[in-house]
């Protein structure tokens, strides 16, 4: 093991059989181990080799042992330099050596010794840079000389390992540097007039690491279905950006998960990348095709229409990211495939559980409906010249879209024709962004017929989301667009909020915050029974960045609710204790929302519940007044019912007894109204942080529950919850009269110009 030095160059065997030249590190005689380092690429690896193995590859090294042993006359002459007594000039910072001085000897010897024997040439290359170096480089050498011989036994100071090992890591910095310049200018040459030849050297680099595994089988058979699944799809580079030489900044290592590289710059403005790294039920690769993302996404949810539930797969995402190409059908030049598409997919599969005899005894028949909402109006794309309808709410917030076609349906072809006379009259406008683009929302639904029944009985919904970009347009001088850009803002807002209604069974949907999710509602109820599934589409170019990353955080918030679902379905699992309990009746968990019944299950209070309420109560009694008195302030407004809630108690729970545990309705009416004013909206929006979750939990709860939560989360919250309520205040009250005075059947245009 002597005749070996850092540094010198030896063959290996890697652990996949291969062999290959690496530079010895370091070396440990007791353990007769070798550590070795070779540069793969950008990177360094190693591993330890046992002394045995490095001699069969390197027969060279055993002749040269064999060399040293068979000379052992050269080796006498310094004996005498290896006592320890003429190690004086070892320590350079103890006394300075001389040219006369035992290391000068030491080091003539070592070099003498050098000459008569045929060590490897590294050693000869590393010789003296420092003194330091020369003395340890002159003992490994006369080490190699002697054996055992004391000099060896000599430990080196932690100076002389320290200038080693540092020079070890500069010349391993060194060589990467080395290498990824000669990379570097490899593809600036290969890549001449490539304008983005660095962030792409870099995202291949960091690819380079990762191991991919990307989803690729077919079968869906095995996945959980969930209530709502989020999965994600990116869409090849189109033409336009390959010849644009644009960088594919997405990596989608795994079936679930998926990296943004996005270009920063540094402070000395050199580039970095920062990877952002997102989780989902399913991430799609550009080389998946409709039918895999359909296997996952959509097909699931067809059971849920013949189990009598509502299912909703949306496509959501940026303009040109592939919302179109994945639920309406992939393109030929211009002209669109329906077959393809998530909407044919499904058809297939409908018609074919459809005639399973189980259904054909039934009588049970389909029919499809294809309409498109831009702005706030709903467009009836199955009749000639796509006239608009009106949508009304009944007493019991049924929504009916009244004169709807319905277009009975027998086999895969009549829905194919439909789809393909809805899509020629969807809207379509210019942006900034895109030549032609979707400004409406595309909603195609079939539903399941049973005979002598007017409404189906299950209802399968895709949407085609418009561009979720649009709100960003700020560059439209057009107040039309601006408007369009704000409506498909507003709309999407409200379904993420009604998506995570129904992920927590809250007994609050805000349907109202939108048409889109209006003529949804039936989506959102009915708890268990419902399905939902949301593809976002993102487009892979480094110029989309922004859209991208906003694209998947907010598909990040819904599956992080899913998430906060599966904790709770796991405790549901153990046994609760009565408080717990009790807190989940409270918010409604389990329980079909916006029932009568509902209401009932408030009236008893636990006495587990109750001691939260107190200690909450006297903990934080200064602020409870502060509250309270912000609500006599509000009365004071003129409106005779500080509450809002219509029933003129003043007491903030809704029901006056003052027990927090009233009207279940009084805290949703909050952020509904909250969705339908702008001001409100925009304030909603800005501290969306702080009570995004707060109102939506505080909701299905009574008044006084969410007075003392907001005492137990501390002043901030309770501050920003006063001004929310001062804002709300009078239009719940307004809002409130008009419903109670409404009759039988409301036109929701008219809900809306109220709030307006
Ligand atoms: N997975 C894909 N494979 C191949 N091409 C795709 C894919 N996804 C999208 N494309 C192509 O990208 C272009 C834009 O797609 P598409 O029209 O579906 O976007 P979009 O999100 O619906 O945009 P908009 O909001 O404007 O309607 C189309 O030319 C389409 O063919």
């Amino acid at each position: 093991m002597e005749v070996l030095a850092i540094g010198d160059k030896i063959n290996i065997r890697r652990s996949d059989g291969c062999i290959q030249s690496a530079s010895v590190g370091l070396k440990s005689v007791e353990r007769q181990i070798v550590t070795v380092e070779w540069t793969q690429g950008s990177k360094v690896k190693g591993k330890e080799i046992p002394w045995g193995a490095i001699l069969e590859l390197n027969p060279c090294l055993a002749k040269v042992k064999q060399k040293q042993q068979s000379a052992p006359d050269k080796k006498e002459p310094l004996k005498t330099e290896s006592k320890p007594h003429n190690l004086s000039g070892y320590n350079m910072y103890r006394k300075k050596p001389t040219n006369s001085s035992p290391y000068k000897k030491r080091l003539r010897a070592g070099n003498r010794c050098d000459s008569a024997i045929n060590v490897p040439a590294s050693i000869k290359a590393a010789q003296p840079v420092h003194g330091v170096l020369a003395v340890t480089q002159v003992n490994t050498d006369l080490g190699a000389v002697k054996g055992t011989s004391s000099m060896s036994s000599i430990k080196r100071s932690s100076v002389v390992r320290e200038v080693e090992r540092l020079k070890e890591q500069r010349e391993r910095r060194r060589a990467i540097q080395a290498e990824q310049r000669r990379e570097q200018s490899a593809l600036k040459s290969r890549d001449p007039g490539n304008p983005n030849w660095e962030v792409a050297l870099m995202v291949r680099n960091y690819r380079e690491q990762l191991q991919f595994n990307p989803l690729r089988c077919l079968s869906s058979r095995g996945a959980r279905i969930q209530q709502i699944t989020v999965c994600v799809r990116k869409r090849p580079m189109s033409r336009r950006e390959l010849q644009s030489k644009a960088v594919d900044i997405i990596s989608v290592p795994s079936r679930n998960s998926l990296i943004v590289h996005e270009l920063r710059n540094k402070v000395d403005l050199t580039k970095l990348l920062e990877h952002h790294k997102f989780r989902f039920d399913y991430t799609f690769d550009e080389l998946c095709s409709n039918m895999l993302v359909y296997e996952h996404t959509a097909r699931p949810l067809i059971r849920t229409m013949f189990e009598g539930g509502n299912a909703t797969c949306f496509a959501y995402g940026q303009t040109g990211s592939g919302k179109t190409h994945t639920m309406g059908g992939e393109f030929c030049g211009k002209v669109q495939d329906c077959t393809t598409g998530i909407y044919a997919l499904a058809a297939q599969d409908v018609f074919a559980e459809l005639s399973k005899p189980k259904y054909r005894e039934m009588g049970a028949s389909v029919t499809c409906s294809y309409f498109e909402i831009y702005g706030s109006k709903v467009f009836d794309l199955l009749l000639p010249d796509k006239p608009m309808l009106r949508v009304l709410e009944d007493g019991r917030q049924q929504v009916v879209i009244v004169g709807l076609t319905k277009m009975p349906v027998k086999k895969v072809e009549d829905v194919l024709g439909i789809i393909e006379q809805g899509n020629r009259e969807r809207t379509s406008g210019q942006t900034s962004v895109n030549i032609k683009s979707s400004r409406s929302h595309a909603v195609f639904q079939m539903g399941l017929l049973m005979p002598d029944e007017l409404e189906p009985c299950g209802k399968c919904s895709f949407v085609d989301l418009a561009g979720n970009e649009r709100g960003a347009d700020t560059q439209s001088a057009n107040l039309q667009t601006r408007r369009e850009g704000a409506e498909i803002n507003k709309s999407l807002l409200a379904l993420k909020e009604c998506i995570r209604a129904l992920s927590r069974h809250s007994s609050h949907l805000p349907f109202r915050g939108s048409k889109l999710t209006q003529v949804l509602r039936d989506s959102f109820i009915g708890g268990e029974q419902n399905k939902t599934c949301m593809i976002a589409m993102i487009s892979p170019g480094l110029s989309s960045v922004e859209n991208t990353l906003n694209t998947l955080r907010y598909a990040d918030r819904v599956k992080e609710l899913v998430a906060k679902e599966d904790d709770l379905a796991e405790t549901d699992s153990e046994q609760p204790n009565p408080s717990e309990k009790m807190s989940k009746t409270k918010l409604g968990l389990g329980s079909c929302p916006g029932t009568d019944t509902e209401s009932d299950e408030f009236e008893p209070e636990p006495s587990g519940f109750a001691d939260f309420n107190s200690s909450q109560t006297s903990d934080g009694n200064s602020s409870f007044r502060k509250f309270d008195s912000n609500l006599d302030m509000s009365d004071a407004d003129g409106d005779g019912d500080a509450d809002g809630d219509g029933d003129g108690d003043g007491d903030g729970d809704g029901d006056g007894d003052g027990d927090g545990d009233g009207d279940p309705e009084a805290g949703l009416q909050i952020s509904e109204i909250l969705m339908q004013h702008d001001v409100l909206f925009e304030f909603f929006n800005n501290y969306k942080m702080h009570f995004d979750e707060a109102v939506n939990e505080s909701t299905s709860l009574g008044k006084n529950d969410r007075i003392t939560k907001f005492l137990l989360d501390g002043e901030p919250i309770i501050c920003e919850l006063e001004i929310l309520l001062k804002h709300a205040h009078v239009l719940i009250t307004n809002y409130n009269s008009q419903r109670f005075l409404d009759s039988e059947l409301t036109e929701s245009d008219d809900v809306q110009q109220l709030s307006d």
